[in-house]
């Protein structure tokens, strides 16, 4: 793997202005690299700003201080290069599952039939292509989800950024898309950064680890994770790893 990082997070503050008038201050000089083709999980008491770091990163968000580097330039607005899955499905309720796939292409100007042959190519990848003329109400949350990646791969963007993807989805629903997920990521090549709540989810998926501390975020830990893939859960190197994590994690910890 490369060690030029693809992303590179300097410096990185940011206050949000609240009713009472106050500044909140959400993230208090973040700096980090990311390198191509790697999974990073970021872990982190709720409200340390995990959403606003990917916010910021994929230009939906300024910084107040700081700056996000995408292959050396600035981020300053959203893009293709940074494909987008958040917790809540994010698909459009009027677009049948093909077509939502297919709607960043369509935006893109790409002709009809390229781009529907291009969705059924993702929507296969993820194992939804049997569902291509179903529409969001009809699918399970897991299958949902699965269409919001094949949405964010059909932009065939560099980096996958995902909040939470997997949040709302009941236990066994979400190990198997963990493991997908993984298929998918050595399959596409691409570099993902994971937002998660889940110790045992940041364990299981990711090269690094990044450990926030509550607000003002900052980072207070990136750990290395050297275990093979597959990883199994009750391997001892896990284990171990995961209590370390929520350890590390702990509000009574200091
Ligand atoms: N647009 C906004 N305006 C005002 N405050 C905001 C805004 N976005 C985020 N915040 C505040 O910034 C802090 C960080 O929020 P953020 O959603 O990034 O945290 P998080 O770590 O992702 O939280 P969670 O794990 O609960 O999803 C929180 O206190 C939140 O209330």
């Amino acid at each position: 793997m490369s060690d030029t990082p693809i992303i590179n997070i300097q410096g990185l503050s940011k206050s949000f202005a609240t009713k009472s008038g106050d500044q909140l201050q959400a993230l208090d000089d973040i700096n980090l690299s990311i390198r191509p083709r790697s999974f990073t999980c970021i872990v982190g008491p709720s409200g340390c700003g995990k959403s606003t770091i990917l916010r910021i990163a994929s230009g939906l968000e300024k910084a107040s201080l700081g700056q996000v580097l995408y292959k050396g330039d600035p981020v300053v607005k959203p893009g293709a290069d940074i494909g987008l899955v958040f917790q809540e499905y994010s698909l459009f309720p009027w677009l049948s599952v093909l077509d939502n796939v297919a709607a960043g292409p369509e935006f893109a100007g790409v002709d009809k039939q390229t781009r529907h042959r291009d969705a059924l190519g993702f929507l296969n990848m993820v194992n939804m292509a049997e569902f291509k003329d179903a529409f969001p109400h009809e699918l399970s949350g897991g299958m949902r989800q699965r269409v919001a990646i094949a949405r964010a791969l059909a932009n065939e963007p560099d980096v996958l950024f995902m909040d939470e993807p997997f949040g709302a989805l009941d236990a066994h629903t979400r190990i198997l898309l963990q493991q997908e997920l993984l298929s998918l990521w050595e399959m596409t090549h691409k570099t993902v950064v994971l937002v998660t709540h889940s110790v045992d989810e940041a364990v299981f998926l990711a090269d690094e680890i990044v450990i926030m501390s509550a607000r003002p975020g900052r980072i207070q830990d990136v750990l290395t994770v050297d275990m093979s893939r597959p990883r199994t859960r009750a391997d001892k190197a896990f284990g171990e790893l995961s209590e370390f994590l929520l350890h590390s994690l702990s509000p009574d910890r200091v």
